[in-house]
């Protein structure tokens, strides 16, 4: 499933693509035995972020990749959103994951997703550092954490989550990567899906 007008595109074919602005984004998450109300698995901790459009996003930005790789210019826009220092925080080539390609208005872009797992103590730490960040109450709102279960009533959680309006093909890559990883069953994901379309 992609939000149309996204086509997939390898990350070697997306440096030949002319007129297109580079844009990298990365998903930190870490496993989180906690339980919600004492009952309620909490799985993993996902970072997502609320961006000042309203719109939810993950932490990253425009690259320039004529000066630097990706991963550089991931580094330094995670830097600027999260504020932490690259010891606490360094994505590499080896956490990239795809590529997406859009000629939608306003710019041609190309969108590239990352996902790193931390531990759940250091995922805390970058938590706390974001809300001394550059970008802290500007561009960014405050970062977010993404509830991975569903509740009683069938619509709190997840589902509820995915009605949010998200950012470029954000919530895709969020899906993508809550399948490929399996964070969460396919019977959960299409369950939270449907339910989010009908609540
Ligand atoms: O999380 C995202 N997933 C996919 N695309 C995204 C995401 N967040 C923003 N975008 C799109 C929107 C723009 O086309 C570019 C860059 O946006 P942004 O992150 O706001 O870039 P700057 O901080 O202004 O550099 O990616």
């Amino acid at each position: 499933m992609m939000e149309p007008g996204y086509r997939s595109v390898s990350r070697r074919d997306s440096r030949s693509l002319v007129g297109y602005k580079h844009a990298c984004h990365a998903m930190l998450f870490a496993q989180d035995h906690g339980k919600l109300f004492g009952r309620i698995p909490m799985r993993y901790a996902l970072l997502m972020q609320m961006r000042f459009d309203g719109k939810i996003g993950f932490p990253g930005g425009f690259v320039d990749i004529r000066d630097h790789s990706l991963e550089d210019g991931l580094n330094r826009e995670l830097a600027e959103e999260l504020g932490c220092d690259q010891k606490l925080l360094c994505v590499t080539e080896s956490d990239y994951r795809s590529s997406h390609a859009t000629d939608a208005m306003p710019q041609k872009v190309v969108a590239h997703f990352y996902i790193k797992q931390l531990s759940l103590a250091d995922l805390h730490r970058i938590e706390v550092a974001a809300v001394h960040a550059k970008d802290h109450g500007r561009e960014v709102m405050g970062t977010i954490r993404v509830p991975l279960y569903t509740l009683r009533d069938g619509f709190g959680g997840l589902p509820a989550f995915l009605t949010n309006t998200f950012i470029g093909n954000a919530k895709e890559q969020l899906i993508y990567a809550l399948r490929t990883l399996k964070l969460l069953s396919e019977e959960a994901i299409q369950t939270a899906i449907s339910a989010g379309q009908e609540g």
